[in-house]
């Protein structure tokens, strides 16, 4: 019996998130905010393809503008191949092509779901068998919704967001997305949170609340109910990206006044997502917002997380 050769091109594909719930906490020394997320994976995917090189390259393909990702060591995928390499030892490289569909800087966790792919791609490619526990880990070190993009599905975040346990999700959401032309930067969006914290740090009582995703949510995703999951749809990161970006209030006022059962901003923004009771509503929501001149992305959740496609 003769053993088949090893792939010269191994395509991995991930999926971009919304945040249906995100309570953000006190920021911690290390920088980061003690959050707690509802996250569910929707059907919009990046393509990673990857194959042998001496070095780490990257290149985009698809019809979104990368123009603003950076293509040397700072890209979040190229950062996973090398952290990959470093981890096991691996001596050689890869060239990444990456087809993408999630916005950038959205707030959909793109460059995550570049690096999941790209942890699950390498590791195939390269034969290094490192397993879904091992590459969770790495992709923790990678950034806070990386390990989410490798599991996908429905789970609660907490910690960073990087420390997951599933939850029960019957059923398919609706979701009608507006992504914005200009990203915004995570970072500064938790920024202005803290900053408008500490201004109005006298009237925030208990100081700022533990984080947690709460007892409606989860049961609106136990019993797949679009209406349940409206009323509970919330962001902490909503209002200051409202404050950096005030153009994304006329989406969620429009979205809402043309028939969505509600409108959130996902994670960071500035991308709206609108939930609709279903594949008929989200229709009509799409045309009424193309009417009143927003781009809409149509997607359903939950689905998949990182996955090898054989071609
Ligand atoms: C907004 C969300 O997308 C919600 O899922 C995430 O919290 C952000 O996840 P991410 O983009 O993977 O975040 P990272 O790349 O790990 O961190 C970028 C920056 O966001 C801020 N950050 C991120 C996660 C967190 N729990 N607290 C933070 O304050 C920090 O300033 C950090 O330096
Ligand atoms: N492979 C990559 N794809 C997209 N952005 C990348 C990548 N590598 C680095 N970046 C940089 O990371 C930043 C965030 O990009 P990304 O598209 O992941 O944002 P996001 O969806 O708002 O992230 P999140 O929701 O996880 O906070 C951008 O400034 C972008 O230039």
């Amino acid at each position: 019996m003769s053993l088949a050769p090893p792939a010269a091109v191994v395509h991995a594909r991930a999926p971009g998130k919304i945040n249906v719930a995100l309570q953000v906490g006190a920021l911690q020394e290390d920088g980061y905010h003690d959050v707690a997320v509802a996250y569910q994976a929707v059907s919009l995917y990046e393509d990673v393809r990857a194959s042998h090189a001496d070095g780490f390259s990257v290149a985009f393909t698809g019809t979104i503008d990368t123009s603003g990702v950076p293509l040397d060591e700072a890209n979040l995928a190229v950062r996973a191949a090398r952290l990959l390499a470093a981890e096991t030892g691996y001596r050689g490289g890869a060239h990444l092509e990456i087809d993408k569909h999630v916005p950038v800087a959205g707030g959909m966790g793109g460059g995550s779901a570049d690096a999941a792919a790209t942890l699950l791609a390498c590791d195939a490619l390269w034969g290094t068998g490192l397993g879904r526990e091992k590459l969770l880990a790495l992709a923790a070190r990678l950034g806070a919704d990386v390990p989410f993009a490798l599991t996908g599905g429905t789970a609660i975040g907490t910690g960073r967001g990087d420390r997951l346990s599933p939850a029960l999700a019957k059923g398919v959401f609706h979701w009608v997305l507006v992504p914005a032309e200009h990203g915004l930067s995570t970072p500064e969006v938790y920024a202005a949170l803290d900053e408008h914290r500490e201004r109005h740090k006298q009237d925030i009582f208990p100081a700022v609340r533990a984080p947690m995703v709460g007892a409606d949510v989860l049961q609106a995703l136990r019993a797949g109910d679009p209406h349940m999951l409206a009323e509970s749809l919330g962001n902490d990161l909503q209002a200051p990206a409202l404050r950096l970006r005030p153009s994304i209030a006329e989406v969620l006022e429009t979205g809402e006044a043309s028939g969505a059962l509600a409108g959130v901003v996902s994670g960071s923004g500035p991308t709206t997502a609108f939930l609709v009771a279903d594949s008929d509503a989200a229709l009509e929501l799409h045309v009424a917002l193309s009417a009143s001149g927003y781009r809409t992305l149509r997607v359903t959740g939950p689905v998949h997380g990182a996955r090898i496609v054989h071609d």
